[in-house]
């Protein structure tokens, strides 16, 4: 197949579905968003992670236009979320909603299905968020995590192009959580934009594109969980022998070492496979090697508290 010359790459060519430019939202003496400029590709899942306080949620509310920035710029689909642009093709699930209790869960995302020109059917969201078994329960009778569902349908039944989704699986048990993902998975593949916040870092790992980590209302890092991961130290190796503290800096790669009285030696370092070679190389005897890979919670809480990771 011979492609056209005229075709640029729609990577570089599709503008972002959300764009913040440097924003910044002040709250009285609380700068919560300090100069912040991101921008989400459509299509794209992106994960915000960031320690209590960072920003997240302030920023999703720019995003969703609940809130309008002390300075910058903020643009979802092309449009001013505060001018109520594209309210019809985003989908919200804040952090606490409050859904009228009487209604029955079916009644509630019917209701919600009525807002939007182009929704899904009910029994699609109630299927993408697992309640169907409790579809005739009273919102106010459902259990935490079940309300997170509906809560997930409610933001879904519209049909969205962009998705954010405010640490969603807080309080969803481990099955419901599964379910969950497998549903984001779906609308991922279905070419929507998704943007959500979670402090479960494994779950961002398996599932985003991106991570975006911030802190303290600014940006601090952004790219693959596996760029990130690789921006600190990708390994830990363990092993026993009789090298001193300085024979093990020696070795190549090695960004921290450590040994105890024993001889079991602890280094850090970004190339494990080529200072294990490097080890086997000096002819040393060695014994009870352990390798193991950082996560993104390694990479996380250096990043956002560099000290950590030192210890
Ligand atoms: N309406 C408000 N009035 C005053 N301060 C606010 C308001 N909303 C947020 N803040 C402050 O702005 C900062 C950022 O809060 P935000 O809720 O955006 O953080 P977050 O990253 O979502 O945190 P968490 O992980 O705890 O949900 C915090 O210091 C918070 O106390």
């Amino acid at each position: 197949m011979t492609a056209s010359l005229h075709t640029a790459p729609l990577h570089t060519a599709a503008p972002p579905a959300v764009e913040l430019v440097g924003v910044s939202k002040r709250f009285g003496a609380v700068q919560a968003l300090h100069d912040l400029t991101l921008g989400i590709r459509a299509g794209e899942l992106t994960a915000l992670l960031g320690p209590n306080g960072a920003g997240k949620t302030t920023a999703i509310s720019l995003m969703l236009g609940l809130a309008r920035p002390t300075a910058g710029v903020v643009r979802v689909l092309g449009g001013n979320p505060a001018a109520g642009s594209g309210r019809t093709v985003i989908g919200s699930m804040p952090q606490e909603s409050a859904i009228p209790q009487a209604l029955t869960v079916r009644e509630a995302v019917t209701l919600f299905s009525r807002l939007y020109p182009a929704p899904l059917s009910v029994d699609t969201a109630l299927e993408l968020a697992d309640l169907h078994s409790v579809a005739s329960r009273r919102a106010g009778a459902l259990s935490g995590g079940q309300a997170r569902r509906l809560a997930f349908a409610l933001a879904v039944v519209g049909n969205p192009q962009v998705l954010f989704l405010d640490e969603p699986t807080t309080g969803m048990d481990a099955g419901s959580r599964l379910a969950f993902w497998h549903a984001v998975d779906g609308l991922k593949r279905e070419g929507r934009t998704i943007l959500l916040t979670t402090h479960y870092l494994e779950e961002a790992e398996r599932t985003a594109d991106r991570v975006v980590v911030m802190n303290r209302g600014t940006l601090l890092a952004d790219g693959t969980p596996e760029s990130l991961r690789s921006q600190v130290s990708a390994g830990r190796v363990r092993f026993t022998s009789d090298l001193v503290l300085a024979e093990l800096q020696a070795l190549p790669g090695v960004d921290s070492a450590e040994v105890d009285g024993a001889g079991r030696a602890t280094l850090r370092t970004r190339e494990p496979e080529a200072l294990i070679a490097a080890l086997v190389h000096t002819g040393v005897r060695f014994r009870e090697l352990e390798v193991s890979r950082a996560s993104l919670e390694d990479a996380f809480l250096s990043l956002t508290a560099p000290d950590a990771l030192k210890a």
